[in-house]
């Protein structure tokens, strides 16, 4: 009996040449997954184009996942990345407004006290109706936290960095324990899901479900221009997903651990317990289910992997995944290639051990 695994990596600015995309093929790669929350189907054309020739001229039938944006809260376009640090005072201003306040220093110098370095962030408009002081706000699944000090104005409200880091346009952006009622499918997801077939797309993963109807609203949306063909991901990567997992499985055709934002929602610690149980309940119930993220997040900057991160690989396939995805790794890191290849031979040994 033949076992195979799908490999996923994610497609952005580090891989997207003809050459990167071959290297990874060759490497196992079986398909790839566009994030949408970074780009449009329509901004990637080029990217899909090269994409399609290479597969082709590979004779591989490409796998293409496209991720929605869904109900996940972002934060807008920065012109520049910020270096931010402990301590650094922060705007967070609402999207709309942002153009326009930015300029306005005497808005922000209330409260600066003669300090004169501040950074701002655009935050999507919804967030200031639940905003408030004291409050601990994550960006970039957490990677950076910062505190909510002070409102200034209704769409203006003062922070201080807690956790420092570099912050890029369009990372996550969440207040901790705390969840924003949010529609399953924003308009640009509506408009990406029409361009399903023009850019031979065969899965979309549906980021933050909630519950069954989620996975309903989306495959209605499918259905309505006969793209039923297109397999449902769901990404688990809440407590409320994690509470309805039993439910959801009817709705989707895969169940996808989704470790970023999941390890936002809880205590670090009880990360792998949660992974195990959301394994458990698929295979019990015959759902493929896939593992991502940090699976080999040292490998962005270096070209060898942690022992961890390797032990990582090979438990997820002793579990029983049906697929592993690569994400930053292979979308800005400096090892795509490398990155695949440690994925594809580590998982190949796990298999090798397992049967
Ligand atoms: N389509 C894209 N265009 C530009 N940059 C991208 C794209 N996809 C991914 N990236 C970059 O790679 C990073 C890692 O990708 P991914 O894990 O999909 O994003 P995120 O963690 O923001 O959800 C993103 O934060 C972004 O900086
Ligand atoms: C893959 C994930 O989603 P995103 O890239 O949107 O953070 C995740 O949260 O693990």
């Amino acid at each position: 009996m033949k076992h195979s695994l799908h490999l996923y990596g994610t497609l952005g600015p580090a891989c997207a040449s003809k050459e990167k995309i071959q290297a990874m093929f060759l490497a196992g790669m079986t398909g790839m997954r566009l994030n949408l929350s970074h780009s449009n189907l329509d901004d990637c054309e080029d990217w899909l184009q090269q994409y399609h020739e290479v597969s082709e001229r590979m004779h591989i039938i490409p796998e293409l996942l496209v991720d929605l944006q869904g109900p996940e809260l972002r934060i807008g376009t920065l012109d520049t990345p910020l270096s931010l640090s402990s301590g650094d005072i922060v705007f967070l201003i609402s999207e709309k407004s942002f153009q326009e306040k930015k300029e306005n220093s005497d808005i922000f110098s209330r409260i600066l006290n003669g300090k004169d370095e501040f950074f701002i962030i655009p935050c999507p408009e919804i967030l200031f109706s639940y905003f408030d002081e004291e409050q601990e706000v994550r960006l970039n699944d957490g990677k950076i936290v910062l505190k909510i000090s002070a409102p200034l104005e209704s769409d203006i409200f003062c922070a201080e960095v807690i956790k420092g880091g570099e912050l890029t346009s369009r990372k996550s952006i969440a207040i901790k324990d705390l969840t924003v009622p949010l529609p399953v499918l924003t308009k640009t997801d509506k408009e990406n899901l029409k361009l399903l077939r023009k850019y031979h797309v065969t899965g979309v993963m549906l980021p933050f479900v909630r519950n069954a109807d989620d996975l309903i609203t989306l495959r209605k949306e499918l259905m309505a221009d006969n793209m039923d063909y297109i397999r449902i991901f769901a990404k688990i990567e809440s407590i409320e997903g994690v509470e309805h997992l039993p439910s959801l499985l009817p709705f989707c055709d895969e169940i996808v651990i989704a470790r970023g934002d999941l390890g936002n929602a809880i205590p670090l610690p009880k990360l792998p317990a949660v992974q195990k149980r959301i394994s458990t309940t698929c295979r019990h119930a015959k759902k493929p289910f896939m593992v991502v993220t940090q699976m080999l997040a040292s490998m962005e900057e270096n070209p060898v992997p942690t022992r961890a991160e390797v032990t990582d690989i090979f438990q997820a396939v002793l579990d029983g995944a049906s697929s592993l995805m690569l994400t930053g790794e292979t979308a800005m890191g400096a090892y795509p290639e490398e990155a695949m290849k440690i994925l594809s031979q580590t998982s190949e040994e796990a298999l090798r051990f397992k049967y």
